[in-house]
């Protein structure tokens, strides 16, 4: 009963304009036909191919039977096995996750790999369960959904609340269910399981590609510039020990207990050896003073960088950006309301598809390693993240020139145009609905 009530909360204070559904439908429809593309198109596109809803019972330490719900969505898999992370977080609904499972076919596509979009959820705050809890739940979670995926179906990996760690269970639930180890199931897993060299830092690592490229075409010098980022969870440090080794000076991060300033900019090292730790930087990190999401997100930077969760930019806080560029590692961290004001004021936006697409990149990466049982060195996998980065990049600027439009619009034309070469290729569609 009590879950009900919290489920129900959920769904209800989410607006058109707050529901990343709603909003990954509004922008497929919107380039489907800036694209010259048939209405056809948006409606082979609009919604997931599968979704799958779980029930996930955990005994309680106090002997208590929890019973969770959990979802996968799988959204296409014209270019291969769908793939995308799982989230464990209490604001986790059905409509989200589809969404995030359109985002991953879209970034798979603007990457040129060879990959769908899937994404699964779990309605639980991780930080009120024990260990033995957390892990009994990722057990149960993916030998619930473990009729849907697998290596060469749906490929999960870390997202939100998720880890290295979760993989660990997770891998060892579906090897003990299947009786044999099966590396290439999921990935983001440690590497002595067979996870890749570079994975952990590969999202953070990709974001600074994009970042870089993008200060190239505003003239910005990185050594001269600053920057703010919201989330200091993988995505979000990663981020901020990729641009401080760059020379940006890092005044400011937040999270969802508080944040620290410091106008010469933060020793990084510093505080990820602090955070390593386990230590709650935003309250006991002594070396700066204390700032909330709300005036970060106000701060004078370059470059400001949300790193956390969806709809964080919205018509309340983007009047205040003064970021010339804002960098999207999260995952739909801005509201359509949001976007057009930063439009307004001329910021140049990384859309997410392309920004974070560095995880599942190097995620893929695991994936083939895992298929050969061959393992590459680090320097390898970085070199070819950085390829596939810059070309993902060239391509969205390109379409940016050629359309006169949004680098958001851009990219999700890019990763359209490249489903419907699949469509068009398994004979999907027709002459009406050709490029
Ligand atoms: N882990 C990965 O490889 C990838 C993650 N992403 C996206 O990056 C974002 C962050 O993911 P991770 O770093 O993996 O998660 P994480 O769980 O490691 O870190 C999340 C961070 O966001 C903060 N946060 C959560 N809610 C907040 C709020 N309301 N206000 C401010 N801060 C808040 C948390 O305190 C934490 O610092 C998500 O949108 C995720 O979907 C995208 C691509 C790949
Ligand atoms: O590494 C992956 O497969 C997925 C990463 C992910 O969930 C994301 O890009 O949002």
């Amino acid at each position: 009963m009590e879950k009900k009530k919290k489920d129900k909360v959920e769904s209800d204070i989410m607006t058109h304009d707050q529901n990343p559904y709603e909003i990954v439908k509004d922008l497929l429809k919107e380039s489907v036909s800036r694209l010259g593309l048939h209405e056809n198109i948006y409606h082979l596109l609009k919604k997931p191919t599968r979704v799958f809803e779980v029930s996930i019972p955990v005994r309680m330490d106090d002997g208590r039977i929890e019973n969770f719900t959990g979802y996968r969505s799988q959204h296409l898999d014209i270019l291969g096995p769908t793939k995308g992370g799982i989230r464990f977080h209490p604001a986790v609904n059905l409509d989200e996750v589809k969404a995030l499972s359109v985002w991953m076919s879209l970034k798979s596509a603007i990457i040129d790999l060879p990959l769908g979009g899937g994404k699964g959820g779990v309605i639980v705050d991780p930080e009120k369960l024990s260990e033995r809890e957390l892990e009994v739940l990722s057990r149960n979670y993916i030998k619930s959904i473990t009729p849907i995926i697998g290596p060469q179906k749906d490929i999960p990996a870390p997202d939100v609340n998720t880890n290295p760690k979760v993989m660990g269970w997770m891998i060892d639930e579906f090897d003990q269910l299947r009786g044999y180890n099966i590396p290439g199931m999921l990935t983001g897993k440690p590497v002595v399981l067979g996870g890749s060299l570079g994975r952990l830092e590969a999202t953070g690592r990709g974001v600074v590609f994009t970042i870089r490229e993008a200060c190239k075409v505003l003239g910005i010098d990185l050594g001269e510039a600053t920057a703010a980022i919201q989330g200091f969870g993988n995505v979000g440090s990663m981020t901020a020990k990729f641009l401080h080794e760059l020379g940006v000076k890092i005044v400011a991060v937040t999270d969802a207990k508080g944040g620290i300033y410091k106008e010469d900019g933060l020793d990084i090292p510093d505080l990820l050896a602090f955070t390593n730790k386990g230590e709650n930087y935003a309250s006991n990190y002594e070396k700066a003073e204390p700032i909330n999401n709300e005036e970060m997100f106000a701060l004078p930077v370059d470059i400001l960088i949300p790193a956390a969760v969806e709809n964080q930019i919205t018509k309340e806080t983007a009047p205040n950006i003064k970021a010339k560029i804002l960098a999207e590692a999260a995952n739909g961290p801005t509201t359509p309301d949001g976007d057009e004001i930063l439009e307004e004021k001329g910021i140049f936006v990384i859309p997410d598809i392309l920004c974070n697409a560095g995880g599942v990149t190097v995620s893929y990466f695991e994936w083939v390693q895992n298929n050969m049982n061959y393992y590459w060195k680090v320097d390898e996998i970085n070199q070819q993240l950085e390829e596939k980065m810059l070309a993902g990049f060239e391509k969205v600027i390109k379409m940016r020139e050629e359309k006169d439009c949004r680098m958001r619009d851009a990219a999700y034309m890019v990763g359209i145009s490249h489903l419907v070469k699949a469509m068009d290729a398994r004979g999907w569609i027709g002459e009406q609905e050709k490029l």
